[in-house]
């Protein structure tokens, strides 16, 4: 991980501006839906910034353009040099593949070895509580199981910035209090988080800054 002054623009959004075109069936020309608009700012290194808004708002798209996942239709995204990974819980693991193999494969796409991986599986599989689960495959894991694995691979194989989407919001209490205190120490060590929640009590609770869509 790269340390250095909690000043320093790691990356720069500057007029962002994403649309999606909407299929309106076989016989009427697709529309389009502006999901951003205008969107500037700059995102320090060693932040904890909170991104909040109502349904629809366009956060997830945000975190997506930023980790580079789509592209902005117009204004631009410059990155300075940095990984970014974003962490959702819908997305990313294969149902069918254990959740050893499956930390190893959300590992090596942010860039670990699967050597790298493996020496911070015990820590993934204590911090995650799911003991021998992690041999069985994650299609049988419940949404819980799912939340505590990601959240876990995340913690144990940080990107230089992180990026949760509603992470916190899910598993049962202990979890969440366990993973939000996890949270708070990577927020006073280097490393730069972006949050995106519904919660804005959790946002004034976790965040340093907030930016609201
Ligand atoms: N692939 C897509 N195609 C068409 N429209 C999309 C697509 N992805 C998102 N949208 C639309 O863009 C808007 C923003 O979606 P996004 O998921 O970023 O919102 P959000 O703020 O994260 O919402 P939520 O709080 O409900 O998770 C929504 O109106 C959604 O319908």
């Amino acid at each position: 991980m790269m340390s250095g002054q909690k000043d320093d623009v790691i990356i720069s959004l500057r007029d962002v501006g994403v649309r999606f075109k909407r299929r309106k069936g076989l016989f009427r020309k697709p529309d389009y839906y502006q999901a951003l608009e205008g969107i500037s700012f700059d995102i320090y290194r060693g932040e904890t910034l909170g991104i909040v808004g109502r349904n629809g708002a366009g956060k997830s798209t945000l975190l997506k353009v930023i980790a580079g996942i789509i592209q902005p239709d117009s204004g631009e995204v410059i990155n300075h040099g940095v990984t970014a990974s974003l962490l959702t819980l819908q997305a990313g693991f294969d149902g069918e593949l254990p959740g050893t193999d499956n930390a190893i494969v959300g590992g090596m796409l942010m860039g670990y070895t699967r050597k790298q991986v493996e020496a911070r599986m015990d820590d993934i599989r204590e911090f995650s509580e799911l003991g021998d689960f992690m041999e069985q495959p994650v299609k049988t894991y419940s949404s819980g199981m799912r939340s505590r694995l990601g959240f876990s691979v995340a913690m144990y194989l940080s990107p230089d910035v992180l990026l949760l989407d509603e992470v916190l919001s899910v598993g049962d209490k202990e979890f969440k209090q366990k993973a939000e205190a996890e949270m708070m120490k990577k927020i006073h060590s280097d490393q730069t988080v972006l949050l995106v929640s519904h919660s804005e009590s959790q946002v004034e609770r976790v965040c340093e800054r907030k930016i609201a869509l």
